[in-house]
């Protein structure tokens, strides 16, 4: 497979979308090797219990580490090749963007540690970065109650990126956020019919003028990014200037 990825939860059935469509369907070509394992099953206790309260006071519970030891151990033994990255999904994370998906797509082997409560003991990540790459990563300044529906938008992200899973992979060079559109977001995209309740298509995407139109692109591309996503504007570098963008 391209990609080797194990999905550690307590909640593994917040992951079964993941069988379904274009990640589903890599999974059933064998590009995607994907497992989703249930923390409880490194529990011992009748209760199979895997959080306590905080030391230091304070509300919640957190995740207690053993649970979480020897389920990375379990999965990534000591002498396990190539070792893997462990993914942690946290709020206190570094930004999950496209490059981010970039990266991981070029990664042979995935590990997820989904947390829940108030988080993981925070002793599971570094004991693991004795052993292999932990990146935590937040997928946006907002609050979940849990890290599975992060691994579903990194999954997703990162999958799509792989040779094979998405039918035209031209398409992933032109849409938002992707380098080769120098990180501009989309314009607007038609299709038929001409006229749709009174609202016609821009004439010059049937003009078949293939310059123009990649012109106009460029042109809807920059404004709707100066308009929605400023932050994302590329400045004129000196010497440089908009070479392209303009
Ligand atoms: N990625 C990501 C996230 C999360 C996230 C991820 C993992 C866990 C585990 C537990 N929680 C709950 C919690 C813990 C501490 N503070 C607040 C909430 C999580 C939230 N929230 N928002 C994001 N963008």
């Amino acid at each position: 497979p391209a990609l080797r990825a194990d999905v550690v939860t307590i909640f593994p059935d917040y992951l079964a979308p993941l069988r379904l469509s274009l990640i589903g369907r890599a999974a059933q070509t064998g590009i995607l090797d994907l497992a989703v394992h249930d923390l409880r099953e490194w529990t011992h206790d009748r209760h199979r219990t895997v959080d306590d309260t905080p030391y230091g006071g304070g509300a919640g519970m957190v995740m207690r580490p053993e649970p979480w030891g020897e389920a990375l151990g379990a999965l990534v033994p000591p002498g396990t090749t190539p070792v893997p990255r462990l993914v942690v999904p946290t709020p206190a994370g570094r930004r999950f963007t496209q490059a981010v998906a970039v990266e991981l797509a070029a990664e042979p082997h995935l590990v997820f540690a989904c947390g829940r409560y108030e988080g993981i003991d925070a002793r599971v990540a570094a004991d693991a970065a004795t052993r292999m790459r932990v990146d935590e990563i937040s997928i946006g300044d907002y609050v979940l109650n849990g890290g599975e529906a992060a691994v579903l938008v990194v999954l997703e992200a990162v999958v799509r990126l792989l040779p094979g899973v998405v039918g035209n992979p031209e398409s992933l060079t032109e849409e938002s956020h992707a380098a080769e559109h120098d990180g501009l977001l989309e314009g607007p995209v038609y299709t038929k019919p001409p006229v749709w309740r009174g609202h016609e298509v821009p004439p010059v995407l049937l003009s078949g003028d293939h310059g123009a139109i990649g012109r106009w692109r460029r042109e809807q591309a920059l404004e709707r990014t100066a308009r929605v996503r400023p932050d994302l504007v590329p400045v004129p570098v000196a010497g440089r200037g908009l070479d392209g963008l303009t």
